[in-house]
């Protein structure tokens, strides 16, 4: 974002000081719908840096709109000030905005205030807060006020592993300049920030698009540009014949709900591989979809008809299970794993290592670590992924709120779909039932990951505007739907 910084304002002949206000600007049409009582009172805190400077700015703009209660408070605590902050805080002096200047962190400990403007420090973050900067975020925390901080909270890292101990600042909401930071999708940001809004302050896009990032967020556009239309003419067999190796007889639900995904996203043939005891089921609940007994005479020519495999949904751990996922990995044909089979796999590190290329993994972080030992947070747990896809041209899928889809060419699709009423149990099922139909439709793996994670999160969402929460079963229900309306605005 630095760069892209410098880029515009090199290339399209805008100053630094005309960025800042453009940033200050966004920021303010944002925070005017957050607070819209011109009464409300207002404490903005600023910095000696470019944050700061946002900040000052913010405040003129804040009392041009007729806030009538904003204060100024300068923190003083570094010696240096940003050029752009100097000119900011000369054009707010010829205002009657009230500043006062901070050199001891216990004044912030009394602010009376409805909305604190946190702009102490923002992106320049270059060290773990200190001294009075950690002492003002302590007293800030404990106010009992609104916080909005600009771009992002003080004391929060953009990139890299969150602290365990993070002592910066905890904001309701964080108002980030053109692009989110990658550290607001690793669960640990809740530390910091409740909610984000991302607002356009016309850095220069082509210049960051052609930026190399091996982080990519998904988007919309993305999503309907990979997404295929049925075929005119086309018949079952167009579609694929996906197969899923699961349930057992406590957990058959979760082989019904992967395969009802399956059919609902697209596969021309479903076949459910599961054992005796849930044929019935299986016939009851899904009859459009096939089975195939599951018993240790399972010849390997038994899979030569599916297009594509998923392993692992209620499978169960028992030693005949293992015999048939190594039968499977043995196929030496792209499979989804999932649940059990992932189990399976962190206890035989030989099969680990021996999986097909192009296989997708769908862990959640519980699953992850017991595949490749415990993670001290998130960053790390998608560094170890990064690599593993990298190393043994796998996809891993590592589940959450936002999903990070790590490939094989070392990129990582962060998924913005999905919200917390999907938390309930069979909901992974589903996703492996989707990714599966759309592997078997002859979408690559890595598309597959992404579009069907896409898929799933945003048939959670499209569901929750109207509920509390949304289960597993109707997210398959609603699945074709979602396809069809991404496909229709295309
Ligand atoms: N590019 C964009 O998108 C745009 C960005 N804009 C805005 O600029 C912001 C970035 O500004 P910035 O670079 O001046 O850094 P900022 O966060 O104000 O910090 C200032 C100084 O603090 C210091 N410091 C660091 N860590 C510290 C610590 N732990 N404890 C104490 N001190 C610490 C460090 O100085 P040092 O101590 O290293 O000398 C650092 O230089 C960005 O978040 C956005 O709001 C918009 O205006 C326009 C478009
Ligand atoms: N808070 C949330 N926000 C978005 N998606 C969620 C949330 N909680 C769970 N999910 C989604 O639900 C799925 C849960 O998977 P998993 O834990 O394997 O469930 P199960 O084993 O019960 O089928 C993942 O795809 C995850 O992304």
């Amino acid at each position: 974002m630095r760069n892209a910084d410098a880029y515009t304002i090199k290339h399209q002949s805008i100053s630094s000081i005309n960025l800042m206000e453009k940033a200050a600007k966004a920021f303010v049409k944002v925070f005017k719908k957050e607070v819209s009582n011109k009464e409300s009172k207002i404490s903005i805190l600023c910095g000696q840096g470019n944050n700061g400077g946002d900040g000052l700015a913010i405040a003129r703009l804040l009392d041009d709109e007729n806030y009538k209660n904003v204060v100024v408070y300068l923190i003083t605590f570094s010696t240096g000030q940003s050029e752009d902050n100097k000119k900011n805080i000369k054009r707010l002096l010829k205002l009657k905005v009230p500043v006062t200047i901070i050199k001891e962190a216990k004044i912030v400990k009394n602010l009376q205030s409805d909305v604190l403007i946190d702009a102490i420090l923002g992106s320049g973050l270059n060290k773990p807060l200190q001294g009075d900067y950690a002492t003002v975020a302590t007293f800030v925390n404990g106010l009992k006020t609104k916080v909005i901080s600009v771009d992002v909270p003080t004391g929060f890292n953009s990139e890299g592993g969150i602290a365990e101990k993070y002592n910066g600042i905890k904001a309701d909401l964080t108002i980030c300049f053109q692009r989110p930071k990658i550290n607001f999708f690793c669960p640990e940001s809740v530390k910091a920030l409740d909610k984000f809004k991302v607002v356009d302050i016309g850095l220069d896009e082509n210049f960051i698009e052609s930026q190399k990032s091996e982080w990519k967020l998904t988007t919309e556009s993305e999503i309907q540009q990979l997404l295929k239309p049925r075929k005119n003419f086309s018949h079952k067999g167009t579609y694929g014949h996906a197969l899923l190796v699961a349930g057992n007889n406590t957990t058959m639900g979760a082989a019904l709900l992967s395969a009802s995904a399956c059919l609902h996203t697209g596969a021309g043939l479903t076949t459910v591989c599961l054992p005796q005891s849930g044929l019935t089921a299986l016939n009851t609940a899904l009859p459009e979809v096939m089975a195939l007994p599951r018993n240790q005479y399972l010849a390997m020519e038994a899979f030569d008809r599916f297009s594509a495999i998923a392993v692992g949904p209620g499978l169960g751990v028992e030693e005949e299970n293992e015999e048939l996922l190594e039968k499977l990995v043995n196929l030496r044909k792209p499979l989804v794993l999932d649940a059990d089979a992932l189990t399976i796999l962190s206890q035989r590190g030989d099969l680990l290592y021996e999986l097909p290329a192009q296989s997708i993994l769908t862990p959640h972080m519980k699953e992850f670590d017991r595949l490749f030992g415990e993670h001290k947070n998130w960053w790390k747990r998608v560094e170890t992924a990064k690599r593993e896809a990298i190393a043994r041209d796998l996809i891993f899928v590592l589940k959450n709120q936002y999903t990070f889809v790590c490939l094989p060419n070392g990129n990582v699709h962060i998924n913005p779909t999905g919200n917390p009423a999907m938390a309930s149990g069979g909901m992974g099922d589903v996703l492996t039932g989707i990714i599966t139909a759309l592997v078997a439709q002859s979408y690559s793996s890595a598309d597959a990951a992404i579009l069907g994670t896409y898929l799933h999160g945003k048939a959670g969402d499209e569901l929750a505007k109207e509920r509390f929460t949304v289960s597993a079963s109707q997210v398959v229900l609603q699945i074709p739907k979602t396809m069809k309306k991404l496909l229709a605005t295309d």
